[in-house]
């Protein structure tokens, strides 16, 4: 069968934004339509009482236009235009320092203001309004740019931990720093890490899974994080959040403090190669999620941008997305400890972290990387099993991810070795014996040892793929 094409293909960036100014377009025409619906049933209507009615819900639909994530796909607007999640009815300009109705006209009307233009031409980066700061969903934001304000600090409740100016030099190998990365404050009795900002080349499911669990933590504010891709396929899901996008994957480097790559491993030596040399005083942290590329690859490769490049390299899963991942990193021979502490902290979000020597990131795959859709497999097949025998499906399904969950917490919590936990569940004669039997002539165990083993050594091949 031939796949279907999407309603929209999107062929170029300006296919992106032409796109991107329908949407908003085509939200504002049915907005005009309503409005002459309603006016018409109005004059049309008997009395007074249904004037109220009608007159409410049109304004109603006036009051619920919001700020929609693929504006910032629109150059024009993108470069101004900044999100507020406490009230998507309005933007706020970062040129004017102003709020507008999130309405793409008024944009459009804003843009092509005298104030504006002059403010565009003069515009030397600063903070969004005070209300951005409690973002809502638990998401927290502080700023330790020296350029923040004391009156701004206090309104924001930041301790002076979170106010620090960035370092300049990391004392032990003479490299110049981003902003204080490992400073951790409070707020809100949240946790927040200093102004890191991130940026993700790649924006698919892996990219997805640890943003969504920075952002639901608390570590970082969408609007200070740059996302690239070729296509706006996953892009529009990270504008939706208040993440800035973009089809440059040198924005994405210029813009970030911390650079994660997640492209797929054939990608990378290209992607990474139309990367272009960065000014001396920019030299990001570089976390690659990219599996089987080792850290000599990487600094190579990265050496062509920046002398001494500091790498981490990391194997998550994306369980992360839920904040139940297992996350596996391990140094590069520049990042600092303080590279190092943070990204714990960043990837402790994501559940379980640890550091593990190199030679063990391919094992680390096989198992954690991998090993979400090896159970998730388990999950449907018991599920079908569950229905052959007369369980209604969606029963079915639940039982067999709660049971998934439960066992896996009895391994965690009881300190009990899971055979003698299988043991405890086989009577004598009994029926999980039984099934346990039809499963070993199977060679259930078998395969999971050797599916471990072949995601490992892939993992192994691909990074000699260089
Ligand atoms: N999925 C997993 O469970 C795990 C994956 N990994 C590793 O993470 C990496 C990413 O995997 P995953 O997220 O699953 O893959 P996805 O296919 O979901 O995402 C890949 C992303 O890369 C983008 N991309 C493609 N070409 C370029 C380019 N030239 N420049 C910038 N971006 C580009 C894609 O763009 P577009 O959106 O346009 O398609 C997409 O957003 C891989 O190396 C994988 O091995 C590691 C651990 C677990
Ligand atoms: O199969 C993949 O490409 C990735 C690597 C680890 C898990 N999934």
């Amino acid at each position: 069968m031939t796949p279907k094409p999407p309603s929209k293909p999107i062929k170029s960036e300006i296919g992106v934004v032409e796109e991107a100014e329908e949407d908003g377009v085509e939200e504002c025409r049915e907005l005009e339509v309503l409005e002459a619906t309603v006016e018409e049933e109005v004059s049309e209507s008997a009395g007074p009482e249904v004037k109220i009615v009608k007159k409410s819900r049109w304004e109603q639909s006036r009051r619920s236009r919001k700020f929609c994530g693929k504006w910032l796909n629109i150059p024009e607007i993108r470069e101004w235009v900044h999100p507020i999640p406490t009230d998507p009815t309005y933007v706020w300009c970062k040129m004017c320092k102003s709020k507008i109705r999130a309405h793409l006209n008024d944009l459009k009307t804003h843009k092509s203001t005298k104030k504006h233009k002059r403010n565009m031409a003069t515009y030397e980066p600063e903070l969004p309004p005070a209300e951005t700061m409690d973002c809502g969903n638990g998401i927290f934001v502080s700023f330790s740019t020296p350029k923040i304000r004391q009156g701004e600090m206090e309104v924001m409740g930041l301790t002076s931990d979170a106010t620090e100016p960035k370092e300049a030099e990391d004392p032990e190998s003479g490299v110049l720093g981003g902003p204080n990365l490992s400073s951790m404050s409070t707020l809100g009795g949240k946790e927040v890490v200093n102004p890191a900002s991130l940026g993700f080349i790649g924006s698919g499911n892996m990219a997805q899974a640890l943003l969504g669990a920075f952002i639901k933590k608390g570590l970082v504010d969408p609007p200070h994080v740059t996302a690239s891709a070729p296509s706006v396929r996953n892009l529009t899901k990270l504008c939706a959040l208040g993440v800035c996008t973009t089809h440059d994957n040198n924005m994405v480097v210029m813009k970030s403090d911390v650079v994660f790559l997640c492209v797929k491993p054939h990608l990378l030596n290209n992607v990474i190669a139309s990367l272009d040399p960065l000014p001396p005083d920019h030299n990001p942290l570089f976390v690659s999620i990219v599996t089987g590329h080792d850290i000599d690859s990487l600094e190579e490769m990265l050496s062509t941008l920046v002398e001494r490049p500091r790498v981490i390299r990391t194997m998550p899963n994306t369980p992360a997305m839920i904040g139940q991942g297992c996350c596996l990193y391990t140094l590069g021979t520049h990042a600092t400890p303080s590279d190092g502490s943070v990204m714990h902290s960043m990837l402790s979000s994501v559940g379980v972290c640890a550091e593990i020597p190199e030679q063990q990131m391919d094992a680390a795959c096989g198992l954690a990387g991998s090993g979400p859709a090896y159970i998730y497999a388990a999950i449907e097949a018991m599920a079908d099993g569950g229905v052959k025998m007369g369980l209604p499906r969606h029963l079915a399904q639940s039982l067999a991810a709660q049971m998934v969950k439960g066992s896996a917490s009895m391994v965690l919590e009881s300190g009990k070795h899971p055979g003698q936990l299988k043991d405890e569940v086989c009577s004598p004669s009994g029926t999980t014996i039984s099934a346990m039997h039809v499963l070993e002539k199977a060679g259930f165990r078998n395969a999971l040892i050797s599916a471990v083993e072949a995601s490992a050594l892939r993992s192994k091949e691909l990074g000699g793929n260089k």
